[in-house]
């Protein structure tokens, strides 16, 4: 069995921006802006280093463009680090809202086996996958639909039953749960449990607090490509929300 890990090291990730215009004013969101003598950058993480460990829940939090998207796909190896390294071990699974690849013109049938190809699956893990995640995502004769009849938390609950379909030690989520309803997080934790069993790791980016509560065990809160706090969610939380109290 793999014993999931992932371990961060010195991660900074920039992105160029064109304009060199300034406006004067700071910016209360969104990374670092610097300009240097390559041209003008967007610094979404700065130096990050952490250890994800097996067992670990991870909630990721920040105010809009603290670097949360960024940082997930970091370690789930889509993004290449400027600087720094990430070391993953582990089979990775994500969820990501604007790449979890379903066609909108196509029922959710038609998308269960296009992404069960994509992601490897054989024909008869997809037949077999199939009515499991129909049965999931509670959505019955709606399976027969195009996903464009379907509403956003719909949607989710189609995109979360597939990526919890093939075997990972790794499963990253970005803001996805945050369309479903209170019933839908209770199956998505149940589904989760039964793919991670009590080791893995999960990484979810969301702005809700009952979420956060419900799935995680650890809490990254994200400032300005930053981690300005890491530890148990209660705690981290107070002082996020403390923090946007005092502004
Ligand atoms: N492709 C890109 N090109 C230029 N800048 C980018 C790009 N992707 C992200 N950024 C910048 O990087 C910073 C971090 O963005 P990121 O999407 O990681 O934030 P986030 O915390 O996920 O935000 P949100 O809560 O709004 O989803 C932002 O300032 C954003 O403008």
């Amino acid at each position: 069995m793999t014993v999931a890990e992932i371990r961060v090291n010195n991660v900074t990730v920039r992105f160029p921006v064109r304009s060199t215009v300034s406006t004067g004013a700071a910016n209360a969101v969104g990374g670092k802006l610097v300009s240097g003598p390559a041209g003008r950058y967007v610094e979404a993480l700065s130096d990050i280093n952490l250890r994800l460990s097996d067992g670990d829940r991870a909630g990721v939090i920040g105010l809009n463009g603290s670097g949360k998207s960024t940082f997930l796909q970091v370690v789930a190896g889509i993004l290449e680090p400027d600087l720094g390294d990430v070391e993953i071990c582990g089979a990775v699974s994500t969820l990501f809202t604007s790449s979890v690849g379903l066609s909108l013109e196509r029922n959710a049938l038609d998308n269960i086996r296009d992404a069960g190809y994509l992601l490897g699956l054989s024909s008869q893990e997809i037949a077999k996958a199939t009515p499991e995640i129909i049965e999931f995502a509670e959505i019955g004769d709606f399976a027969q639909l195009p996903m464009r009849s379907y509403s956003a938390g719909m949607r989710a609950r189609v995109g979360f039953g597939i990526a919890t379909t093939p075997r990972a030690d790794i499963l990253v989520i970005d803001e996805v749960l945050g369309a479903g309803d209170p019933k839908f997080y209770k199956r998505a934790f149940s589904r989760l449990e039964a793919l991670l069993s009590d080791a893995g790791i999960l990484v979810l980016a969301t702005h809700s607090g009952a979420i956060l509560r419900q799935f995680c065990n650890r809490l990254l809160w994200f400032e300005k490509g930053q981690v300005r706090m890491d530890g148990n969610v209660e705690a981290v939380l107070d002082a996020y929300n403390a923090a946007i109290d005092a502004d």
